[in-house]
């Protein structure tokens, strides 16, 4: 029997684009301005349209803290909410209505903005990145390893299914990687949260800091596959994101799924790296069975893990797609 590699069918919902930190290799941060938030109508279109085509999962994904930059209040408050956090929860909450499960990655939340996002989300994320202090995140307080462990560790403590990974070639070593995959490993040893690990290569933007630096390498992106393969349980999910990295040679090496995949939105945060068609994709898994999947997994679709608001469409949705 061939291995199964899975995939989630969303649209990508950048909220906001301001950001509290500033990561030499991101091009997704922009200052406050017109237009610095996504207005409602837009969400609501991109959320029908999402629908339409299918798709399972709203991926809420947009800059950390943003209310800590001067003048994104009134942004927000234009927009009709008070914060970004109420706005995501609103916006969550109409991608439930039209039948599509919200997941949320907004950086760095507190255990009480977690606890609020779990009741209208079935799974969340944070990118560990890497325990490596480095010059990339001189700017970027967020990104404190410890600061982003204790996030995790506070989502394994509130029972919310989780998505992490490593973004690879921003100044780390092979050691480094190797302890951040054991962080991970032991994060999901006592919370039991972790369903999937994304190994993301560092792709260079224009205009940032790291512009002149090279993306990570085919070796390496193979070697820290084969190196989490062997250091994280065989019950987290290993993915790379097809649109980034040569996916077809990475599967055999351990990789079980390709991540969100969109029929309707661009990777806003690798804008330059468009999403392979459907087809595209069937033929990047050749010789494996490709299967849909939400963005909960299948062990974690039961009311220790859901909140009530969610239980039945997670339920609905986890019979259609895991049958
Ligand atoms: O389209 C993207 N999806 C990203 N996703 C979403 C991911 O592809 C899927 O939405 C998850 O697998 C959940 O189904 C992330 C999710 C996280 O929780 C943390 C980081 C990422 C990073 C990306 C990304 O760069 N581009
Ligand atoms: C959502 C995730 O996107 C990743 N991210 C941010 N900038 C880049 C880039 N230039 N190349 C690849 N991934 C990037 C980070 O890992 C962040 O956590
Ligand atoms: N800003 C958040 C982070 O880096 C969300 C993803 S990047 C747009 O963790
Ligand atoms: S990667 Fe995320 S935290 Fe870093 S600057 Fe970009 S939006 Fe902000």
């Amino acid at each position: 029997m061939s291995r199964t590699i899975t995939f989630s069918r969303n649209v990508f919902l950048p909220l906001t684009n301001v950001c509290a930190n500033a990561c030499g290799y991101c091009s997704f941060k922009a200052s406050v301005a017109d237009g610095c938030v996504m207005p409602e109508t837009e969400v609501l279109a991109t959320l029908r349209r999402g629908a339409e085509f299918g798709c399972t999962e709203a991926l809420f994904t947009f800059g950390e803290r943003p209310e800590n930059e001067p003048g994104f209040r009134r942004y927000i408050e234009a927009a009709g909410y008070p914060d970004i956090l109420s706005y995501c929860e609103a916006m969550s909450r109409a991608a439930l209505e039209l039948g599509m499960l919200p997941h949320t990655n907004a950086g760095i939340l507190t255990y009480e903005e977690l606890e609020r996002l779990r009741c209208v989300n079935a799974s969340m994320g944070l990118m560990l990145e890497t325990t490596a202090d480095i010059p990339a995140h001189r700017h970027s307080p967020g990104k404190d390893p410890a600061v982003r462990i204790e996030m995790m560790a506070d989502a394994g403590k509130l029972k919310i299914p989780f998505t992490t990974g490593l973004l690879l070639g921003i100044g780390e070593t092979a050691s480094d990687r190797e302890e951040s995959l054991a962080v991970i490993r032991d994060l999901h040893k006592r919370y039991g949260h972790i369903q999937e690990v994304i190994i993301q290569n560092f792709c260079p933007k224009e205009g940032t800091e790291m512009s002149g630096v090279p993306g990570a390498s085919q070796e390496i992106i193979a070697d820290t596959i084969r190196l989490a393969a062997e250091i994280l349980p065989q019950d987290i999910s290993l993915q790379i994101p097809p649109n980034l990295a040569d996916a077809a040679r990475l599967l055999p090496l351990g990789v079980t799924d390709l991540g969100g995949v969109s029929p309707v939105t661009i990777d806003y945060i690798n804008p330059e790296h468009p999403w392979p068609a459907l087809d595209a994709l069937a033929e990047i898994a050749a010789g494996y069975e490709l299967r849909e999947r939400l963005c909960v997994y299948p062990q974690y679709c039961n009311p220790e893990w859901i909140s009530p608001e969610l239980l039945p469409l997670v339920e609905r949705l986890a019979k259609r797609v895991y049958g």
